[in-house]
């Protein structure tokens, strides 16, 4: 997959993700902090990241800052976008699962190497559910998605 990483400081758990999703294989693209001369606000490259899945230039994004939270929102102002915030492996599957999410947000505070891994792991064997007992949660996704012109 071609995959949108931004990341507002320059620490070693972003390097970390881009050596990561590039060992598994991903296209990287990178934003902010993690591309040379780029605009560094959080909520400037949070954005950038978000709008190429919107425009369909990256497949997935994982937008990244120390708190998690800034990055989160500003990914979530674009239409079309779903940042889940995931600070576990558990919470990126349910994100994948019941959210259709499709932009990690990651705090570099809490976020471990170890961890990291982790959540990328259930972050891409995550698929959106075709269970039954699911269903419902999908339909608020694209009631979401639909009051918002995305889908
Ligand atoms: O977590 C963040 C936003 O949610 C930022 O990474 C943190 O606030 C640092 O930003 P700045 O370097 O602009 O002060």
């Amino acid at each position: 997959m071609r995959i949108a990483v931004s990341s507002d400081l320059d620490e070693p758990v972003a390097r970390l993700l881009v050596e990561e999703l590039r060992a598994r294989g991903h296209e990287v693209v990178t934003h902010g902090a993690l591309r040379p001369g780029a605009d560094t606000s959080w909520a400037v490259c949070s954005e950038r990241a978000a709008r190429e899945v919107a425009a369909g230039t990256a497949d997935q994004a994982v937008v990244c800052c120390w708190t998690g939270t800034g990055a989160s929102i500003a990914a979530n102002k674009v239409p079309g976008v779903r940042a889940a915030l995931c600070a576990d492996a558990r919470t990126a599957d349910g994100a994948r699962r019941w959210n259709d999410a499709n932009v990690l947000a990651l705090g570099l505070r809490l976020t471990s190497g170890p961890v990291l891994k982790e959540i990328l792991d259930a972050w891409f064997a995550g698929e959106p559910s075709e269970d039954a007992e699911d269903r419902e949660s999908m339909a608020h996704v694209d009631r979401l998605d639909a009051d918002r012109g995305a889908r």
